[in-house]
């Protein structure tokens, strides 16, 4: 994802020695986590935590949980939190992290010991004004909990250290739907500038975890109907629409939406991706609309829930077919905002009602949106160039201000 980084560098025509600095990441740990199992057996898990730049402010960024979670993508996540945090105005630097497992095969309590394992081991560049962690792929409320806890066990009770807690410790409530949430903030703010109505368009959302199920709630409410859904087990479709407080039941005992099993016809991951409708939301892993498939996308508006959903390849393809593109660290932006509000309040030690945080979510995106619109407009470039060339030239300032060249 670097292309796009360097795209918005030409465009601000970013002093090389800045470039230098922001090529690359200011620490990245590698840990190892070994794990005795239930059965007795041992589980040696890698976990990654990357410190792309902190000019901002503390490191900000969440901890994935995959089996594929390498050193390269932790990185590329990293700095992708940077350009987010600095387009959303946040005083924030960007971080990110990931622990190599597959969490779906562990029980709970080895969830649980590998979590606080994981947090010891990384616990030394972390804190509530160095380095705050939150919830991304494949971990929650009831991780970051744990992950608190642990932390709070080395270093003195801080909740502040990490965000996405549970409302019961300190968890800002709104923050376990604002990324979802603030997804659809993000798309009303911009179908007002297109003098686009967002009732009764057709959707299409790509993975149904924390992301994909709260967008999918979010615009039921404002009439849009829901036509396509799936996760890592398949996707179903129904043209006329999907009884999406349905399918929410279903995963939450614990299956997939596949098996949300109410007449409608199944579809595979790909087949998704091309059906026709309005609004199309990527929000399961990265890289999933390549040059391979870009030019079956039948959408007019892709939403990026997930990060780095559209390869640069793809990006292009969509712009020559005049597809909008909401670009990640605008669309999901809203879930290190709500991390933000949370941080702010347990320094704080109060508590927003959840209309006030969704009320102040709102402001912020609909602030970062027009910016955003703002720019596109007066350089006639895309919403992706516009977004992390703001971002961009926000970072620079705060690195020659800081003093780092
Ligand atoms: N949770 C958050 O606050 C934020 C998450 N994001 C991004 O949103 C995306 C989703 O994150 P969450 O919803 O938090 O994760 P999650 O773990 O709650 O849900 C992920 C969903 O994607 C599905 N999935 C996984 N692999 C898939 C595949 N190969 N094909 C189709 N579906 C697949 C899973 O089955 C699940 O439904 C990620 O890219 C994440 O980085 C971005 C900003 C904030
Ligand atoms: O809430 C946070 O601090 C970070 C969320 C995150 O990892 C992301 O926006 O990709």
């Amino acid at each position: 994802m670097r292309l796009y980084v360097d795209a918005a560098a030409r465009a601000v025509a970013l002093e090389e020695d800045v470039a230098d600095v922001l090529g690359s990441s200011y620490r990245e740990v590698s840990v190892q986590v070994p794990l005795r199992r239930d059965d007795g057996s041992l589980l040696v898990a890698h976990g990654y935590r990357v410190q792309h730049n902190g000019a901002r402010g503390p490191y900000k960024g969440g901890l994935r949980y995959h089996p594929e979670a390498d050193l390269d993508e932790v990185r590329a996540l990293a700095s992708l939190m940077t350009w987010k945090t600095a387009l959303l105005d946040l005083p924030f630097g960007g971080a990110k992290g990931g622990l190599q497992v597959d969490p779906r095969q562990l029980s709970e309590g080895e969830l649980q010991t590998l979590t606080r394992k994981f947090a010891l081991s990384l616990s030394h560049v972390l804190g509530v004004y160095r380095d705050i962690p939150a919830p991304d792929v494949n971990t929650n409320a009831q991780v970051m909990a744990w992950f608190m806890d642990a932390y709070s066990g080395r270093h003195g009770y801080s909740p502040a250290a990490v965000t996405g807690k549970p409302v019961d410790l300190g968890g800002a409530p709104g923050r376990e739907a604002a990324t979802g949430r603030g997804l659809v903030y993000v798309l009303e703010a911009a179908a007002r500038r297109w003098s686009w109505d967002l009732a009764g368009r057709r959707v299409v959302i790509q993975g149904f975890g924390n992301v994909g199920s709260w967008a999918a709630r979010e615009l039921v409410t404002l009439g849009a109907r829901i036509i396509a859904v799936s996760d890592v087990g398949g996707g179903i479709f129904n043209d006329n629409g999907l009884d999406v407080e349905r399918v929410v039941e279903a995963v939450a005992a614990g299956g997939s939406v596949a098996d949300a099993d109410v007449g409608y016809t199944k579809v595979s991951n790909e087949e998704l991706l091309t059906l026709d409708c309005d609004i199309l939301v990527p929000a399961a892993l990265g890289g999933c609309i390549t040059a391979g498939n870009a030019a079956d996308i039948r959408a007019s508006v892709v939403v990026e829930g997930a990060n780095h959903p559209v390869t640069p390849a793809a990006d292009d393809v969509l712009a020559d077919r005049g597809i909008r593109v909401l670009p990640d660290i605008l669309a999901n932006g809203g879930g290190v905002t709500g991390s933000y509000f949370e941080w702010t309040q347990n320094i704080q030690q109060f508590q927003w009602k959840e209309d006030r945080f969704n009320a102040e979510l709102r402001d912020r995106l609909d602030r970062a949106v027009n910016e955003v619109a703002a720019y596109a407009e007066e350089h006639a470039c895309t919403y992706r160039l516009a977004a992390y060339s703001i971002a961009l030239e926000r970072v620079a300032r705060a690195v020659r201000l800081r003093g780092y060249v």
